[in-house]
C-alpha cells in the first residue's frame, strides 16, 4: 500500500491501516509525532547546533523517520533488527531518491550505537529511539554515544503513570503513582529515568520539548557533556505527594523522599508519594514556539501540531495539572466553560493556563482549596 506524508512516499504493509499486526510496523496515527520531529530537528540545527548533521533512526521499521530526515538535509541512518523492515526501508529510500543520505543497517540498535560511539568519525549527533514500549533498554547506549540530542518515544503509558505499578518501578527505577494527572505522571517519570541514565555518563539533559498524546510520551533532550551539567540536571528531581481524598498535591525537591503522612488540607491519611520525578520544566518555551513557526502548511498534521506547540509553550511551569471535571465531580458542582473557569481563577489573583493533556485540564499556582474558594461562586454553589 502506498502512503505519503511530509513530502515523501512510502510502501507500507496494508495491515498498517487495518488495526492488525503488520509484518513491518507503520502507524499512520504517529504522523504528528514525525511532523513535529522534523520541524524540531530543523529548529535545533538552525538555532542550537549548526554543526549537527547526523541522525540515527535507531528503530526504523519502514524507514519513514530516517527518510524524512534525509529529505530535510540530514545524513541519516536507519537501524532495525528485522530483515523485512530493513528491506522495506531500503526500497522506500530508493523510491524517494535518498539512498545516498539514508543508509539502512540490519543490527541490534544497542550494538549499533556502541559501535558508532567507538568510532569518532561516525559520531551520532542526534539519536531517535522509537521502540515498542519502554525505551529504557536503549537509553544507556543513546546517552553514552549521542553528541547533541536524544529524542525518545515511550508507548508504555500504563507502567509510566503507575497504573501498572511494578512494571513502572522495574522499567524506570522510580515509583509512579496512579493519579488523575496520569499522562503528566508518565512524562515526569520518563524524564526522571532518562536524566538519571544520562548522568551515569556525565551528561546533563535539557528537555527542549516534551508532550503526552494518544498513549505515548515524546521528549527531545539536548545534551551537555559535563559532569557539572549532570549534577545540575539531578537538581530537577524530587517527589510529589498526592492526597487521594481531596486531590491536594505538593512537590518536594531532592533525591531523598520525605513522604507527607497527613494531608495538610483535609487531614486525610490516603497520601500517595511518587518519585523520583522530573520537577523542572519539560520544555523550552521559546524553542517550542520556534518549532511551531517551522511547521510547514504542507505537513499533514500542521494545524494540530501547531496547536499542540502553542499549548505546551504556554503552560505554567507547575509539575502537575488539574482536571476541571474531576474537581467539579469531587465538589458535586457543575462544570462551566474552561475559558470562564480559568478567567475566574486569574481574577482571584492566581496564574492559570490550559494544559495540553486534554480540553478540561489546566495548570495553576493555586492549591486545591484555593481553586475551590476562587471558583465556587462561578460554578454556582
Ligand atoms: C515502533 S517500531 C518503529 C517505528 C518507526 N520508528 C516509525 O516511526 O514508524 C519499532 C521497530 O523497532 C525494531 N526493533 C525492536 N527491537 C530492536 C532492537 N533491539 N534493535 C533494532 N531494532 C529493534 C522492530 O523491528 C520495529 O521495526
Amino acid at each position: 500500500m502506498r502512503v505519503s506524508e511530509g513530502g515523501i512516499e512510502l510502501d507500507v504493509p496494508a495491515e498498517s491501516t487495518e488495526g492488525v499486526e503488520a509484518p513491518v510496523f507503520y502507524n499512520p496515527g504517529q504522523e504528528l509525532n514525525r511532523d513535529l520531529t522534523i520541524a524540531l530537528l530543523r529548529t535545533f540545527r538552525e538555532e542550537r547546533e549548526s554543526r549537527a548533521r547526523t541522525y540515527l533512526d535507531a528503530m526504523t521499521a519502514s524507514g519513514v523517520r530516517g527518510i524524512r530526515a534525509a529529505a530535510d538535509g540530514w545524513e541519516a541512518t536507519g537501524v532495525d533488527r528485522d530483515e523485512r523492515a530493513v528491506s522495506l526501508a531500503r526500497e522506500n529510500a530508493s523510491r524517494n531518491g535518498v539512498e545516498e543520505s539514508f543508509s539502512v543497517v540490519r543490527e541490534d540498535a544497542n550494538a549499533f550505537m556502541y559501535g558508532c560511539g567507538r568510532d569518532m568519525d561516525s559520531a551520532l549527533d542526534v539519536i531517535d529511539l522509537d521502540p515498542y514500549g519502554t525505551p529504557m533498554p536503549f537509553a544507556d547506549a543513546a546517552f553514552a554515544n549521542a553528541r547533541n540530542l536524544v529524542c525518545v518515544t515511550a508507548t508504555d503509558t500504563a507502567p509510566l503513570c503507575g497504573a501498572h505499578l511494578q512494571s513502572g518501578i522495574r522499567s524506570y527505577s522510580a515509583v509512579p503513582r496512579n493519579t488523575e494527572y496520569h499522562a503528566e505522571m508518565g512524562v515526569r517519570t520518563l524524564l526522571s529515568a532518562l536524566a538519571r541514565t544520562a548522568a551515569r555518563y556525565d551528561v546533563g539533559v535539557t528537555p527542549l520539548c516534551t508532550y503526552a498524546r494518544n498513549h505515548y510520551v515524546r521528549t527531545f533532550l539536548e545534551l551537555d557533556h559535563r559532569a557539572s551539567a549532570a549534577d545540575s540536571t539531578l537538581d530537577a528531581l524530587g517527589f510529589l505527594d498526592h492526597c487521594e481524598d481531596c486531590l491536594f498535591r505538593t512537590a518536594t525537591r531532592g533525591l531523598i523522599a520525605d513522604p507527607v503522612e497527613q494531608c495538610p488540607i483535609c487531614g486525610g491519611k490516603r497520601v500517595l508519594t511518587a518519585g523520583p520525578l522530573w520537577l523542572d520544566s519539560y520544555r523550552d518555551r521559546e524553542f517550542v514556539r520556534s518549532v511551531r513557526d517551522r511547521i510547514p502548511e504542507s505537513f499533514g498534521t500542521a494545524e494540530r501540531a501547531r496547536d499542540l506547540c502553542e499549548t505546551v509553550a504556554g503552560e505554567l511551569d507547575v509539575p502537575h495539572h488539574y482536571d476541571q471535571h474531576r474537581l467539579c465531580k469531587e465538589w458535586s458542582l457543575p462544570a462551566n466553560a474552561m475559558d470562564d473557569f480559568l478567567a475566574t481563577l486569574r481574577a482571584a489573583g492566581y496564574e492559570a493556563t490550559p494544559a495540553h493533556y486534554g480540553g478540561t485540564t489546566f495548570k495553576t499556582d493555586a492549591d486545591v482549596s484555593e481553586i475551590r474558594a476562587a471558583t465556587a461562586d462561578a460554578l454556582g454553589s
